[in-house]
């Protein structure tokens, strides 16, 4: 099975952070994820994070640190998830593709029902 490269932001917000809810009609539905997508050819991942966020949430972010990447295979696809902290910047958010969003302290995030690929980045995030 192939893996997929695919970039995501932990947003901070001044002290909190923004989760997003998945739609119905996307794979994983209604799991929460941080907003990002599949590095694309020839991207760089902190480029790559910087455009899913625009284009997703038509914000612009300062990208800060690389958490630590996470293998997980799912039951029909394999994904490398590759955290980064990121600061808000600029913009509007508006949800182009979720369902909805959140913004929570970082104790609060781990009640959310996550895809299964982001749980152990939200358990790193608690312990920064
Ligand atoms: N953006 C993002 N995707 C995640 C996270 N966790 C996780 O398992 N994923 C999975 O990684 C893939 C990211 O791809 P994507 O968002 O670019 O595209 P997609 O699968 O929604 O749409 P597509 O298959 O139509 O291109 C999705 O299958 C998504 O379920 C996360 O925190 N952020």
């Amino acid at each position: 099975m192939k893996t997929i490269l695919v970039t995501c932001a932990i947003i901070h917000f001044d002290e909190k952070i923004l989760a997003v809810q998945r739609s119905a009609t996307m794979k994983l539905p209604l799991k929460w994820e941080f907003a990002g997508g599949k590095i694309e050819a020839g991207e760089t991942e902190e480029a790559c994070v910087k455009r899913e966020v625009l284009e997703e949430l038509n914000i612009h972010i300062a990208v800060k640190k690389r958490l630590s990447p996470v293998s997980h295979a799912y039951p029909d696809f394999k994904i490398q998830l590759i955290p980064y902290t990121a600061d808000y910047v600029s913009g509007e958010l508006k949800l182009r593709e979720h369902a909805d969003y959140k913004l929570a302290h970082k104790e609060e995030l781990l009640s959310l029902d996550w895809a299964e690929a982001d749980v152990p980045i939200v358990k790193e995030l608690l312990e920064l």
